[in-house]
This record gives structure tokens, sequence and C-alpha cells, in this order.
């Protein structure tokens, strides 16, 4: 495959790693990385271990203090980070931070920007795909994010990591407008959904009717916990005492107290994750037949159970039966998570280059019904 040249939006514990991952992947070349303080841009390839030693343990991570992104305007590049809302900075929380600047803007690559993701926009001739690696604190953030890319002119892959079902819905709503400007927009391409999504479409196959899909995964965090502080803020929205906005709001000692709760182990049903929706759009089951759950525990890096999906069918020829997929306990959610969207991308990336636009989720990449 042809060389593809691609931007990170957000370098924080999901971003850093898929930097970090593609120097594994075959004709990546990352030229572009940015968080919400700072901008790198090197079309020779961006010097990854530099960037990947400058943040480390200095990745800016705090849900924004405000909504204002919510407004209907243009999403702002540039926004004041607090800690929740509280006014504590990540230092006196106890979050790791070193050196003077936070975020990408600690690499000797990077510099300050009042519009990072503008600048990424303004070289978008130049970026075969774009993986969006950003908070899900507003559910339409990304969805904008991507009109300011079509309305910029960007013609090229994007893709996104989000997890929430609505999420889709609104991606879908911009189909021809991503259409028209040749834009392959792949969503929900992470774990889960993303690499799950994709195992349960090609279980399905086997099945001429798919009556269930159960989605059960496990992560253990311990030593990832530092860098995924955002992702375990999201997870506790899931809860149903919470939702996107007060979990958004929740100051890192709150969440400190709501862990402490939960002995370090914190269990998830019925969450509104879009494998339901993207293996219905892909034709694979009904999106209420599929049901996610699972179990993270921050205090141990073994996880607390194995991630597991299963799909449950009627053959063609009257059986009835399941057929179950399971990660590896070694593998960790970083692993999972960053190996298929960068997986995904590459697809994308082949069939943007024949000329195939619009909104793709994983099972669309898989074989179909
Ligand atoms: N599908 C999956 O399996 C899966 C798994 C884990 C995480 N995720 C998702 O990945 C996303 C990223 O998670 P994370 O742990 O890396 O979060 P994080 O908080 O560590 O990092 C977010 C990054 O986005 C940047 N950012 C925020 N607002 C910005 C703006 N306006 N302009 C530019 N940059 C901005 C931040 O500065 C930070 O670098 C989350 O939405 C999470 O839910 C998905």
């Amino acid at each position: 495959m042809d060389e593809i040249t691609f931007a990170v939006l957000g370098t924080g514990g999901i971003g850093r790693r898929a930097l970090e991952v593609s120097q594994h992947k075959d004709a990546l070349t990352p030229v572009a990385a940015c968080d919400r303080h700072g901008v790198a841009v090197d079309f020779d390839g961006l010097d990854v271990d530099e960037l990947l030693a400058a943040t480390e343990g200095n990745i800016d991570s705090e849900p924004r203090s405000g909504s204002e992104e919510s407004s209907g305007d243009e999403p702002r590049d540039n926004e004041v980070a607090t800690d929740g809302g509280t006014g504590t900075t990540a230092a006196e929380s106890g979050v790791k931070q070193h050196g003077e600047q936070k975020g990408v803007v600690a690499s000797s690559q990077a510099r300050p920007s009042e519009g990072p993701i503008q600048e990424i926009i303004d070289h978008g001739d130049r970026i075969d795909a774009v993986l969006l690696a950003l908070p899900n604190y507003e559910h339409d953030f990304i969805p904008r994010t991507a009109d300011r890319f079509a309305e910029g002119g960007y013609a090229g892959v994007m893709i996104d990591v989000l997890k929430r079902s609505r999420v889709i819905d609104m991606l879908d709503d911009r189909s021809d407008e991503f259409e028209e400007s040749g834009i392959t927009f792949i969503c929900g391409a992470g774990a889960t959904p993303g690499l799950l999504t994709g195992a349960a479409a090609l279980a399905a196959q086997s099945f001429v009717e798919v009556t269930d899909v159960d989605i059960h995964w496990g992560v253990g965090l311990k030593s990832g916990y530092e860098d995924n502080r955002g992702t375990v803020r999201e997870d506790i929205a899931h809860l149903p005492e919470y939702d996107i906005e007060t979990a958004r709001d929740l100051s890192d000692a709150e969440i400190e107290a709501i862990i402490d709760d939960h002995d370090g182990v914190i269990e998830f049903e019925d969450m509104e994750h879009a494998d339901d929706v993207l293996l219905e759009r892909a034709g694979v089951c009904d999106a209420e037949d599929v049901t996610v759950g699972g179990i993270l525990d921050v205090r141990n890096d073994e996880k607390p159970t194995t991630t597991t999906v299963r799909v449950t069918g009627r053959t063609f020829d009257g059986e009835t039966a399941t057929n179950t997929f399971q990660l590896g306990d070694e593998t960790s959610m970083e692993a999972n998570v960053n190996g298929p969207a960068l997986g995904y991308l590459k697809a994308g990336v082949r069939r943007n280059r024949a000329g195939e636009y619009g909104v793709f989720g994983p099972a669309d990449l898989l074989p179909g019904f």
C-alpha cells in the first residue's frame, strides 16, 4: 500500500498510544498531532519517540470547564481547562505532570496554538487520514469537528474511537455532506465499539438470523490509570447515577471517591455503546438485541474478566448456536483500541482512494449480509 500520512487530534491516553502503535504498522507516517493547547506538524514525519518522551506523564485530559461547545457555534479549539470545574490544578489533584507546558507543547516539535485543530485543517491537503482521539463530553463535538474539516475543504479519511450510540446518528446525518466533500468517515473504530463490533459481524456470518449479541469486556488499568483518566471519567458516565454532563463536572477527588466506593472495581451493565447501532446499520441484527457491559479494575493490571463476544443465531439448516470470540487476557485496552483504529484507518484509506465516501462503521468493512 502507498504511504499514508495521518494526523492525530488529541494526544491524551489514546492519541499518544496511537502514535506509538503506528510505528509498528506498515506505510503509516504521522505528520501532525495536536491537543487543546498546541500542535506539531512535520511532513517528513513526526519524531514519535521524542513526542512520547516529552509528554510522558504529562498529558492534558481534564474535561473542559464550560459547555460553550454545545451552544451550536463552531467548536472552540482552545478553552480553559480546569479540573472538573473545581479550579484545582492537575498538580494539586495529584495528576502526574512536569515541565512548564502541559500536553503536546512539552514536545520540541510542537508549539502553542490558539486554533490547533484549525491548523491541521489548513494542512488537510497533505493529510490522508485524521484520527480523532478527542473526548466525548459533548456528544456533538466529534460531528461538529468533522463539519469543520468538510467546510475547510478536507477530502480524506476521518476516523474516531467514540463509544456512544447516539453519535452515530449525528454522523449518519452528515453522510451527504461527507460524500460531496470526498470524506470517508469511519466511526466507532476503537475496541468496543470497533474491534469487538467487527468480531461480532464476522461471527454472525455462520447464521441466517442473529438473535443475540453479548459483549462483555474486562479492563485492568493499574499502570495505565494515570494516562487514561479521560476514559475512566467517560466510563463513570455510564453508571446509572451519572451521565455525560455530571461525569464531566466531577473533580478528580470525587472520581477517586467513586473508585474507592467500588474498591477499585467498577461494573457496568447495559452500556450505551455504539456496537448496537453499528451492527444494526450493517444488517447483522437489531440494535436492541445487542448488550454491552464490562468490568473496569483500576487497581490491577490483570483483567477482572476475559473480554468476550457471544453471537447467538440460527443457521440456514435450522441449528441454533453461539459463536464466541475472546481477547487474550494479556492484551491491554490501549492495544485493543489503537491496533484496530489504525487498521480500520488503513481500510478507510483504501476505500477513499477507490472513491468511496460517506459514513462507514467497523462492521461495514467486513463480510456483509
Ligand atoms: N472505542 C473504544 O474502545 C475506546 C476506548 C478507550 C477510549 N475511547 C475514547 O477515546 C477518547 C479519548 O480518550 P482519552 O483517554 O485519550 O482522553 P484524554 O482526555 O486522555 O485525551 C483527550 C485529548 O483531547 C484533547 N482535546 C480536548 N479538547 C480539544 C480541543 N478542543 N482541541 C484539540 N484537542 C482537544 C486533550 O487536550 C487531550 O489531549 C474518549 O472519547 C474515549 O471515550 C474509546
